[in-house]
């Protein structure tokens, strides 16, 4: 293609029957549009024939859930396919395989997951997943450690986070995530039920100042190439596998941000699966979400130590004690992004269908206000967080559960 156009189900089909070894000359493909995100078109192509199917990703001139009125650089397709090869090549059995880029039609060819399940509707469906706690500790620790300034010499990390300079898509998550839902600005959408709630925010100043503080850890904390937007949909997972995909948002920003939006949404997924519940499934549920956290935290750890025992090119990581006080800079900053993902998701413009799904506004309004509190708490005590346990107790007490789950 001389120029980009937009694909639908039948462009897309001629688009990947233009594919060099993709599938064989009498290949007989069928086309269908998949995508369920906010920002791009996904289509899914299958030779009918022997059954290999692949993944055409798209991004649009503009957001899709909003239209045209927001435009959207296409640049975060170079930045996706980027991202994912090296993130590919750093953990190879959690993330798509990329067959392809093409910066005109910014679309990416990659492996077709279809075989995984979106981790939020496995969430919903209260799946539990046995290897997801280790496979997703070990992703964040190797793709966070293996690109950071202790891994790569210095020069090499700065060009590389130069190269990941994704202005546009950050202001996306600037606004959304750290500021609009502090004031009544325009694109927030709430439940009214919780409105009184949400003023309390809005009229909260010391919130208001501990998020205005990890804003500006977003803003300038170049620590490694991180994904930018790990959400529970942007993880698939299926009994034996976890991968990890649509890291359009991704550069060089805070280790904790990527593990602290991950706790978030399955925190999420906690305060959707009941509040105050007696009820013992939805409670064994959520005790699984709380040992989930506890277990991707313990796997981040321990790999990221060996990484640093035995990857180090930084000379001063020699120095005792300076990985303990990294470490828990990590877990305090987690905790408070999971704080700010959890607000975010209740008072800004993208909602999580963990919590939209349900159908009695006041149903949904119990939970929503669970997670504004348990988000809030996160943020405002971040620094008191020595240990994983501090954020799971912090949690099971806020839900009337006591801190022996
Ligand atoms: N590699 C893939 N294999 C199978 N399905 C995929 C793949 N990538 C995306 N999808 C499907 O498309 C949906 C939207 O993809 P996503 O990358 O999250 O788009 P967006 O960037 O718009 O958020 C996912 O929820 C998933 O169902
Ligand atoms: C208008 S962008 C809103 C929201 O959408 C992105 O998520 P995804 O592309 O995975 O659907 C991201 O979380 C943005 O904050």
């Amino acid at each position: 293609m001389l120029q980009y156009e937009t694909l639908n189900e039948y462009r897309a089909l001629m688009y990947a029957r233009k594919l060099k070894d993709m599938f064989g000359k009498n290949a007989q493909l069928v086309c269908r549009e998949i995508g369920d995100g906010n920002l791009n078109l996904v289509f899914q192509i299958t030779d009918k024939l022997s059954g290999t199917s692949i993944i055409v990703k798209q991004a649009l001139t503009y957001a899709r859930v909003v239209g045209e009125s927001w435009p959207l650089t296409l640049d975060r397709a170079r930045i996706e396919s980027q991202a994912l090869i090296i993130q590919h090549s750093i953990c190879p059995g959690f993330v798509p395989k990329v067959y392809h880029y093409d910066p005109i039609m910014a679309v990416t060819v990659m492996e077709d997951l279809s075989n995984y399940l979106i981790m939020r509707k496995g969430l919903a469906a209260r799946k539990r997943y046995p290897h997801f706690a280790r496979h997703l500790g070990v992703y964040l620790a190797r793709t966070l450690y293996l690109t950071s300034d202790f891994a790569l010499p210095s020069q090499v990390k700065k060009k590389k986070a130069a190269q990941f300079t994704n202005p546009e898509m950050c202001k996306i998550s600037e606004d959304l995530i750290f500021t609009d839902p502090y004031f009544n600005s325009e694109t927030n959408q709430f439940n009214p039920l919780a409105a009184e709630r949400i003023e309390e925010i809005w009229n909260n100043n010391p919130l208001k100042l501990e998020v205005a503080k990890l804003k500006a850890g977003f803003l300038t904390h170049a620590e490694a190439l991180i994904h930018g937007d790990l959400h529970t949909g942007s993880i698939m997972v299926s009994e034996e596998g976890t991968k990890v995909i649509d890291p359009e948002f991704s550069f060089y920003g805070p280790v904790g941000f990527d593990i602290g939006v991950v706790f978030g949404n399955l925190l999420l997924s906690f305060v959707s699966h009941g509040g105050h519940t007696q009820d013992a499934p939805e409670r064994n549920y959520q005790a699984y979400l709380l040992a989930t956290i506890e277990q991707i935290w313990g796997y981040f750890e321990q790999t990221f130590r060996e990484l640093w025992e035995k990857e180090s090119k930084e000379r001063m990581t020699i120095v005792p004690g300076l990985l303990d006080s990294y470490l828990l800079h990590v877990l305090e900053d987690c905790a408070g992004y999971a704080g700010c993902e959890m607000i975010r998701r209740i008072i800004g413009l993208a909602h999580v269908s963990d919590l939209e799904s349900i159908a009695d506004p006041n149903l949904r309004a119990e939970g929503e206000k669970l997670a504004l509190s348990i988000g809030q708490k996160l943020v405002l005590e971040r620094r008191q967080i020595q240990d994983i346990k501090d954020v799971t107790c912090r949690v099971s007490e806020i839900a009337g559960y006591g801190t022996n789950q």
